[in-house]
């Protein structure tokens, strides 16, 4: 099995990185094979990585318990959370994103960044999963990286206009197209993938489908927000997507059993007792006041 280094300057500069203990990105997407087979010892010489890896270990045996939802019934625990426990759409996309922002630090550290700039795109689609992009977006630029937003189909609602207005605010540009994969491959370090979400079916529509035809041939790592897009909630897609980091939100979906990427989060800890209690989803404790978990 091969470590991809083809970004770093020089294997030499990676057992540097290792040495002084400083996080470091593995910045192909096959890379995610060896995280399934002992990519953590490959990376011991960093300490946060061990820990990382060791946490990840404990917490899987946990995630077994953890109920992965069909598509009808994560959209009924949406709409109870509205509906039934009255909260509001902006409130927990917030709380969503923000959860997607904190798990984009904790795997991909401004400080272990390969390019010169701390440079992000973040692809929002038509719907919440979308709306969760930009405000990942808002929170990472807080953090210190520099994200840059394609949002080709925006909705005509106050909500998707004051997350557009807010991002603009603070600066994060937007592009006016998808860029070609060598593009992107040279000028970010991460895509952050918030096209569709739990209510995506059938063939994807266009300008999506172009979109993620072009993101099938980049080789930046991937981070989904809660399905990796083009998915079939359920099944997955064999030759879909192949990201390196899903946040799933609220709990895992089905296909999320069929993610093979290095980094599995779980996020959106805004889940009532009573709720969970319903649905069984046999929720992990997170840490401390931590919004995200390791899976
Ligand atoms: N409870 C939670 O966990 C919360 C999760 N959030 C996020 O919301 C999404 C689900 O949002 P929703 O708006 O229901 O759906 P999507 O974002 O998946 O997109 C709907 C959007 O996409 C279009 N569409 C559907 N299928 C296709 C297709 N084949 N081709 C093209 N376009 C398609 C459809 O027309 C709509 O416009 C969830 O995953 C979380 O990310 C909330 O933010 C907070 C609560
Ligand atoms: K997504």
């Amino acid at each position: 099995m091969m470590l991809h280094v083809k970004e770093f300057p020089s294997l030499w500069m990676l057992s540097v990185r290792a040495l002084f203990g400083i996080g470091f990105l593995v910045t192909s997407r096959s890379a995610s094979a060896l995280a399934q087979t002992g990519a953590c010892q490959l990376s011991a010489a960093s300490n946060n990585h061990k820990r990382d890896c060791f946490s990840g270990r404990a917490a899987s045996t946990m995630a077994q318990t953890i109920k992965y939802l069909g598509q009808e019934e994560a959209q009924h625990i949406d709409e109870e959370l509205f509906s039934e426990y009255g909260f509001s759409v902006d409130q927990l996309m917030e709380l969503a994103g923000l959860s997607c922002a904190t798990a984009v630090t904790k795997a991909y550290p401004v400080t272990s960044l390969v390019k010169a700039k701390p440079s992000l795109l973040v692809i929002c689609g038509p719907g919440n999963n979308g709306g969760d992009g930009l405000v990942c977006a808002r929170h990472l630029k807080l953090f210190g990286y520099e994200p840059t937003i394609l949002y080709p189909k925006r909705p005509n609602k106050p909500l998707f206009q004051g997350l557009t207005t807010q991002c603009q605010k603070m600066e994060i540009p937007f592009l006016t197209e998808m860029p070609e994969a060598k593009i992107i491959d040279e000028a970010y370090n991460l895509v952050i993938d918030a096209i569709f979400g739990f209510s995506f079916k059938g063939a994807v529509r266009e300008p999506f489908g172009s979109i993620l035809d072009v993101l099938k041939k980049t080789t930046v790592p991937i981070a989904s927000i809660d399905i990796p897009s083009g998915w079939d909630v359920e099944q997955g897609s064999a030759d879909g997507l192949q990201p390196d980091m899903l946040i799933s939100l609220t709990a895992p979906k089905k296909s999320a059993s069929l993610f093979r990427g290095r980094y599995h989060f779980l996020g959106g800890r805004f889940v009532p007792p009573g709720l969970e209690r319903k649905y069984q989803l046999n929720l992990p404790q997170y840490p401390g006041t931590d919004c995200v978990l390791r899976l």
